[in-house]
């Protein structure tokens, strides 16, 4: 057994600063410093109204934590158990049961010799004791936003976890997403009603967009005495989780809110990689290579192949980059235009020229200023206040057709058009996602259990940690063009950046850290932060 440290007994540093930061009420500037003590700086990150204060605990050498609340920042008394995987046969010959109290996850694993030790979050994994006694927790799980593979093995793996891990027995299903916890009915959810549904694509509980009645949604939390809350679901949903712990922690409840992030997208803030994004990526594989086959099979064939990324344009990238089969590859990211000297037809004919085909992929998200500048279109939103996109796929694929059926042109081509995007959203989960969502959903219950409440769990550099909700609300993850990653691409499909001095000059501005962030971090390596597939986890682009 290793090191047993009672959950509560963080560091007198830590406590101090935590509570000290708690009970601060807000004032301007953004960001305050407060006394220092003996080596710890500790710094005030204001919160917008009716959000509770970030946890803020500087140390040594620029240390920062950057902690989630527990359940006793707000109920003060609360029994505490010893965990019962102490008692568990399955962990009987782990040699260290627990996480250590102080362990943490540092956001920046490329450091330099002088630069600050930087952002750090609170290790995931079990806690020596629990503020949940096992016959006590009343669990729920719901699916929010748009499908994801994986999303029936992470309640799988929630229910299977609670169940064999901690012995917990009431677990309820809540259907329809958000509106579904006054709307619509609750399943109860055991080992043996999940056991196979990770084979499955979807969610067996539905989903669903907005809807969000946040007193609505605590009142029925409240009058079922459910006890944990655990929502799966995308940038959208970990907001309105967000506002459902501040609503929790408004009243008073006994109630872990705990975020497992879902998005296709790979667009949520600080985590390495989203899951079913792996998944998503191979079975674009399958779009791809059939339009690389029907494009070399004519005469200046071009496969043109549609892929999801509302704003983010990892699928497209990393499916183009797993390919080789691409010539082209277009994200929401990376503006591009049509016409004249080094745009996109000029590109095509150069390449077709060449190859005799080829083939092109577009995220979903990509040149949408060109088509609503070309069609002067509405802007629809979604029911959850997502802009409605237009579509770039059918756009583009006529766009193209007419230049080279235009007299201008003296070549003729054949474009097949291929829109994979609901394939490859609405599959099961490969194997490598399977086991990372089971390490999700066993990092929020042990969370859960630890009484550690508002937080998105997920994996950074690698290890999982309990990240504050504004830390991945506050901004999207997104492909940065200035990266190198993005230069891996332009280099491997040989096309054309498409960008102007201008466009250069601005995507270089878009990597401005948000103002709260603490001077010892914004002045370097930013970009890191920001591209975390292919950038801060296992394929580090300043690594390979
Ligand atoms: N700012 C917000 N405050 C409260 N609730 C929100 C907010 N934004 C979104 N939601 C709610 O979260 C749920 C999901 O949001 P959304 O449809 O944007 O999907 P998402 O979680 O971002 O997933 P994805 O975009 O990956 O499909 C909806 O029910 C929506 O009402
Ligand atoms: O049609 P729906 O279900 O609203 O989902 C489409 C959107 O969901 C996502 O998969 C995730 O946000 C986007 O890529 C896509 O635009
Ligand atoms: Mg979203």
């Amino acid at each position: 057994m290793g090191s047993i440290t009672n959950p509560t007994s963080i560091p007198q540093s830590i406590r101090e600063a935590s509570g000290h930061l708690l009970h601060l009420k807000s004032s301007p500037p953004s960001i305050k410093v407060v006394p220092r003590s003996r080596g710890d700086m500790r710094r005030r990150v204001m919160a917008p109204e009716g959000r509770s204060e970030p946890k803020l605990i500087h140390g040594e050498a620029g240390y920062a934590l950057e902690d989630v609340p527990l359940l006793t920042d707000y109920i003060p008394s609360l029994p505490k158990y010893p965990n019962p995987l102490q008692k568990n046969p399955a962990y009987s010959a782990v040699k260290q049961n627990f996480v250590n109290v102080d362990d943490s996850v540092a956001q920046k694993i490329v450091v330099h010799k002088n630069s600050p030790r930087g952002t750090h979050f609170r290790r995931a994994g079990p806690r020596e004791w629990v503020y949940f006694d096992s016959d006590e927790v009343h669990a729920c799980v719901v699916t929010c936003g748009g499908l994801c593979p994986g999303l029936n093995t992470v309640i799988r793996e929630l229910v299977c976890g609670l169940s064999h891990m901690y012995g917990v027995t009431r677990i309820l299903g809540i259907e329809g997403g958000y509106k579904g916890f006054y709307a619509c009915n609750t399943i109860p959810l055991t080992p043996k009603s999940v056991n196979d549904i990770h084979k499955r694509g979807g969610t067996i509980l539905g989903t669903s967009r907005g809807g969000h009645d946040t007193s609505k949604i605590v009142d029925s939390i409240q009058d079922r005495g459910i006890n944990q809350v655990y929502i799966i679901g995308g940038d959208g949903t970990q907001k309105g989780a967000s506002v459902i712990f501040e609503e929790i922690k408004r009243r008073g409840l006994k109630v872990a809110v705990v975020g497992i992030p879902k998005t296709i997208d790979n667009d949520i803030a600080v985590i390495d990689k989203s899951f079913g994004f792996d998944t998503a990526v191979e079975e674009a594989q399958r779009a791809i290579n059939a339009a690389h086959v029907e494009a070399e099979s004519v005469e200046n064939g071009i496969g043109f192949v549609k892929l999801m990324g509302r704003y983010s344009g990892f699928i497209a990238m990393f499916a183009t980059l797993a390919s080789r089969d691409v010539d082209c590859c277009l994200i929401p990211e990376s503006p591009f235009y049509l016409e004249g000297k080094g745009g996109l037809f000029e590109f095509i004919e150069k390449r077709l020229k060449e190859n005799g085909h080829m083939v092109l992929v577009v995220a979903e998200g990509a040149g949408q200023e060109l088509i609503s500048e070309s069609m002067r279109s509405k802007d629809h939103k979604d029911a959850s206040g997502n802009k409605q996109l237009l579509d770039i796929g059918l756009w583009l694929s006529e766009k193209i057709k007419d230049h080279f059926s235009s007299k201008k042109s003296k070549m003729s081509i054949n474009l097949k058009y291929i829109d994979p995007t609901y394939m490859i959203r609405a599959i099961p989960s490969n194997a490598s996602d399977n086991v990372y969502c089971t390490l999700l959903a066993h990092s929020a219950i042990h969370g859960a259990m630890a009484g550690y409440t508002g937080f998105t769990v997920g994996p950074v550099n690698n290890r999982h940690a309990y990240i504050p909700f504004y830390r991945v609300t506050e901004e999207q993850n997104k492909v940065v063009i200035s990266d190198r990653m993005w230069a891996r691409l332009l280099s491997s499909t040989n096309q054309p950046s498409f960008l102007t001095e201008k466009d250069i000059e601005e995507a270089n501005k878009k990597e401005e850290p948000p103002a709260h962030k603490f001077k010892e971090e914004s002045h370097h390596d930013h970009h890191h932060d920001v591209l975390r597939v292919g950038d801060n986890g296992a394929a580090d682009s300043s690594n390979l």
